[in-house]
């Protein structure tokens, strides 16, 4: 990895604990992430890793525990109040507009940044016609970025999977936050494309600075661009440490070993 500079820390989980009737999907997890890090949370099927994403997204409301985010606590936040603190996030399952094109689609994640009012818009007048240069402008960025132009005008429902997670990603930048989610960025790819997500999100986080939270079933690509790696298995967690930490704890290892991954 090339030397990067790791900040303070920006989010900080704490004792979250997170009931669904008898089924503790999480008990007692607290760890952090740092600013510019690249951090993971790895674990087996069911062992709570998307309901972990979910608590500090604002989709689920944990019954015990808080999440500090650049000093603030919450413990009951919407997803729309986390998402205009700065974090974003990518959905396991593609949530975009399949008929919509690639453009649009990555401007709908500049709306929080829209300023000026429903009526100026619809029209393209004065300061909405300025504003929405600016943003496209920015989206543009974002597809040459990602290196989609090719198909900037095609519906995304047209395109092949890989790319439309690229779009994914294209969205939740246009949000320009200051922490990520990714949920599965790799999931269902094939190794070549599996490979050019893994440069993006280091670029991501290169260039733009984004601070990122990852989820991946792929143990390779974890351990090849992550900073630091949490583990969870039945909720618990197991492990938390470097990559090579992770790697070698015994816990980690046995929970592994049950299952496919
Ligand atoms: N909305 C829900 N209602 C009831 N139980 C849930 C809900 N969401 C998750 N669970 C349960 O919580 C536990 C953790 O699930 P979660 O989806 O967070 O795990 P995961 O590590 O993301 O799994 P996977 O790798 O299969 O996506 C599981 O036992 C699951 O069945």
């Amino acid at each position: 990895m090339t030397q990067r500079t790791i900040g303070d820390v920006i989010l900080d989980v704490q004792n979250i604990s997170l009931r669904f009737g008898g089924v503790k999907a999480l008990t007692d997890i607290s760890f952090d992430v740092r600013e510019h890090e690249i951090r993971s949370i790895i674990g087996p099927n069911g062992a709570g890793k998307s309901s972990m994403l979910n608590c500090i997204n604002g989709v689920y409301t944990p019954q015990d525990g808080s999440i500090t985010f650049r000093g603030k606590t919450f413990s009951h936040m919407n997803s729309r109040q986390v998402a205009e603190m700065g974090v974003a996030r990518t959905f396991q399952n593609l949530a975009l507009f399949k008929g919509m094109s690639v453009i649009d689609n990555i401007m709908t994640g500049r709306n929080m940044q829209i300023k000026s009012n429903l009526l100026l818009q619809a029209l393209r007048i004065g300061p909405a016609q300025a504003e929405e240069i600016r943003h496209r402008e920015f989206v543009e960025h974002i597809i040459d970025f990602l290196e989609i132009q090719a198909w900037r005008k095609t519906p995304v429902g047209q395109l092949p999977y890989g790319l439309q997670k690229r779009v994914d990603l294209g969205r939740a930048l246009a949000m320009e936050p200051q922490v990520l989610l990714l949920d599965e960025p790799m999931a269902g790819m094939n190794v070549e494309e599996k490979q050019d997500m893994s440069r993006f999100i280091l670029d991501v986080n290169d260039e733009f600075g984004t601070t990122i939270v990852l989820i991946e079933h792929d143990m390779g690509v974890v351990m090849d661009i992550s900073d630091r790696v949490v583990v969870l298995d039945y909720g618990k967690k197991i492990g938390d440490g470097a990559p090579e930490e992770v790697r070698a704890n015994e816990d980690v290892i046995r929970a592994y070993l049950g299952t496919t991954h």
